[in-house]
């Protein structure tokens, strides 16, 4: 294949491994599917090679980087897909603000949103295709690059958690600034979180153009909010988000899985089940079972196992996963973290979790 042809959407290798697609839909599976939510990420020595020295932003604006280190992780452990290396935060800067990424501090935004007049400076009409166009080319190369080894994901932020980073300007204990907004700015919470779902349902259609298999939806920030204002300020944009994506992509004959991810949203659960997503991404605060019960079957899950639980000795990272399966079973599941991977987790520990859920999984299966 010639090299310019790794940057088309088109031609791509044959699926080998679609057990991750086929649990997404509720489907029998050979073993339970899993992958690492920052599977790509510092825990791994290869990754803080390639990053070393690097801008975050210049590395997610290349696409060969974000590539390589999409796979770097797939290299070590037999994960059942790739998530593509990018930021949730590449949507901010789409719409004209500057983020930095502050060693020891995180993301930074220099001129965060303060007030109702300041969504004025906002580009809202962002061209999604030329403003956002390397993370389209990310995707297309890695998908080539992947020879379908397994399927490849692609994410963004929701709404919420994006307009909360963009007013706190960076990470925060309280997000007290963003949800200042939510009591004392209604409307122009919900001008901006409506300005942001346009730009994400143009961006996740983008990312499936350009060859992604399925989608995640990060909202990281579910539980600052309580119930009340989450069922105002976010559940109404991540349906929105599912109902036009997925009506988009059927009008041209293409239906790719979606996972909501709502950290700590577990008063949500219920109504995350029916907003359109094949699958409810959960974090380690709910038992599996009581998720099972209360998504009545509705969906596939994701999750949860306590990222700290990579601390443990394999031994006990082994006991821990045999009891998750349980609790979850075997069908319409994908075994994942209840967040990201650490910095400072050991890799090993990592194939240990990855190993652990294909044996107890295939173990279970074949009892039944
Ligand atoms: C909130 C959020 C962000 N980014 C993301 C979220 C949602 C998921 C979550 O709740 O964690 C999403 C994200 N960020 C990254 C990915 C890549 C894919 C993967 O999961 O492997 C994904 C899916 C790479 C990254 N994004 C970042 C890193 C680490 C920094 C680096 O590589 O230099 C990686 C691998 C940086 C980042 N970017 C962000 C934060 C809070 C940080 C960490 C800052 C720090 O700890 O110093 C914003």
């Amino acid at each position: 294949m010639d090299k310019d042809d790794l940057i088309l959407p088109k031609d791509f290798p044959k699926l080998k491994n679609d057990a991750f697609l086929l649990a997404c839909r509720g489907q029998k599976t050979p073993h339970v599917p899993v992958w690492c939510m920052r599977q790509a990420g510092r825990y791994l020595p290869e990754f803080r090679e390639s990053r070393a020295g690097k801008d975050f932003f210049a590395t997610c604006r290349s696409p060969a980087a974000c590539c390589e280190l999409t796979l770097q992780p797939l290299r070590r452990f037999p994960f059942d897909a790739a998530i593509i290396f990018s930021d949730i935060l590449v949507i901010p800067q789409a719409m004209g603000m500057d983020v930095q990424m502050v060693a020891g501090k995180g993301p930074t935004f220099p001129e965060p949103l303060k007030e109702p007049e300041d969504l004025l400076l906002l580009q809202s009409k962002v061209d999604v295709n030329k403003e956002l166009d390397y993370v389209f080319k990310a995707i297309t190369l890695t998908r080539h690059k992947l020879e379908g080894k397994v399927p490849l994901i692609g994410f963004t932020g929701a709404p919420w958690t994006l307009m909360a980073y963009m007013i706190e300007g960076g990470g925060s204990t309280t997000q007290s600034k963003a949800k200042r907004w939510l009591y004392r700015h209604p409307e122009a919470s919900h001008q901006l979180l409506k300005m942001l779902t346009d730009i994400i349902v143009e961006y996740l259609l983008g990312q499936v153009a350009a060859g992604a298999q399925a989608l995640q939806v990060f909202e990281s920030h579910a539980g600052y909010l309580g119930p009340v204002e989450f069922q105002e300020f976010s559940l109404p944009y991540l349906r929105d988000i599912a109902r036009k994506v997925k009506d988009q992509l059927k009008e041209s004959g293409q239906d790719v899985p979606m996972i909501v991810f709502a950290k700590d949203g577990h008063y949500g659960l219920e109504d995350l089940s029916q907003s359109h997503y094949e699958v409810v991404g959960l974090d380690w605060t709910i038992d599996p079972r009581s998720a099972r019960e209360r998504t009545g079957g509705k969906v596939s899950l994701q999750g949860n196992m306590d990222p700290c639980a990579l601390y443990a000795p394999k031994e006990r990272i082994s006991e821990i996963v045999k009891k998750m399966l349980e609790g979850f079973g075997t069908r319409g599941y994908i075994a994942n973290l209840g967040h990201g991977l650490y910095p400072d987790m050991d890799p090993e520990n990592v194939g240990a979790f990855v190993e652990a859920v294909h044996t107890h999984s295939r173990h279970l299966l074949n009892l039944k």
